[in-house]
């Protein structure tokens, strides 16, 4: 791998200072470039609080730790648009972890665990902050792929289909050490919180990047809604996790989602208007969920011979 290849990092702090045009300015530039580039960057200052962040790290340490039948009490509940709760990857699948999914705070959908005790209150707290971040994450890319001002915001009006999993990976054995096979996100984009044991990795041009942990940093890749709406100028990057051997890994994954019902199909201002073909055939977002929900997970990764992607409505 090319030594000089590292993830571009972007401090957010200008959006929390009124008034910081310049600062602002500066920091959306950096990640159009990283974005039509890796399709993946990094944040800081990015107004999650770090004592937070630590603390959501130590119960998800405290709460994997106990026996899988205590965690199984956290089943999926029926009618949601994702399997929820707790889940484990089934052993002769290649992928090795286990989450627990939870939708928004108050969500009739969220099947969460009593113990630790104040794990669900700093779940929350997470899932706040998260959406938090993401309104400003999603403002930035609106100006940065130069759609009208809010437009993304008003097209993704409904937060009810954002997600959060905590994820736990066992340590790698002598003999394989994969996480989570190489895919896209199906969403608009998401906010990855890793510990400091690393094993995120990001695909360019053929070499595998691994995102090197730093405290209080956040991982970002786009997601298959922003490459279709762009006609692909701004890419899905394909990602992947490989499990470190010192230890189990954890970490918070945030998908800024879109509601079921809307329409996903390549904006005119990245086709008629500048004449170029459409490269995707349009789709209700919750048709593409679905399809990808074969799975057991968010991805299409875990059985090639199942994979689904964005590939199927690629225009040839
Ligand atoms: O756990 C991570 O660091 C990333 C997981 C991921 O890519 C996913 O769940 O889609
Ligand atoms: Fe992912």
């Amino acid at each position: 791998m090319p030594t000089q290849m590292t993830i571009p990092t972007i401090d957010l702090s200008p959006f929390f200072i009124p008034g910081d045009e310049s600062g602002q300015k500066k920091a959306k530039e950096s990640i159009a470039e990283a974005c039509a580039q890796y399709g993946f960057f990094q944040i800081v200052n990015h107004g999650i609080p770090l004592d937070l962040m630590k603390q959501a790290i130590e119960f998800s340490k405290m709460y994997f730790n106990y026996p899988d039948e205590v965690k199984q009490e956290c089943g999926s509940k029926e009618g949601a648009p994702l399997p929820n709760g707790y889940y484990k990857y089934p052993e002769e699948l290649p992928d090795k972890r286990e989450f627990l999914l939870m939708f928004p705070p108050q969500s009739p959908f969220n099947s969460l665990p009593n113990d630790p005790p104040h794990y669900r209150e700093t779940l929350d707290e997470m899932f706040k902050y998260f959406v938090k971040t993401g309104h400003i994450l999603e403002g930035i890319i609106n100006d940065c792929l130069g759609f009208p001002p809010n437009f993304l915001k008003e097209y993704n009006d409904d937060r009810s289909w954002d997600f959060l999993m905590a994820c736990r990976y066992p340590p790698a054995s002598n003999t394989e050490n994969n996480g989570i096979s190489g895919h896209e996100d199906g969403n608009l984009f998401t906010m990855v919180l890793q510990e400091d044991t690393g094993g995120l990795e990001v695909l360019k041009d053929g070499d595998w990047i691994p995102l090197i942990p730093s405290e209080g940093t956040l991982g970002v890749n786009l997601g298959d809604v922003i490459q279709v709406l762009s006609n692909k100028k701004f890419k899905s990057v394909t990602h992947r996790v490989v499990r470190p051997k010192v230890r189990s890994r954890h970490s918070y994954v945030f998908f800024y989602n879109l509601q079921g019902e809307k329409w996903v199909e390549p904006l005119p201002n990245f086709t008629k208007e500048i004449g170029e073909k459409p490269k995707y055939k349009g789709f209700y977002y919750k048709d593409y969920q679905n399809l990808r929900k074969i799975e057991p997970t968010t991805h299409s990764s875990s059985a090639p011979q199942e994979s689904f992607n964005i590939q199927h409505f690629e225009i040839c």
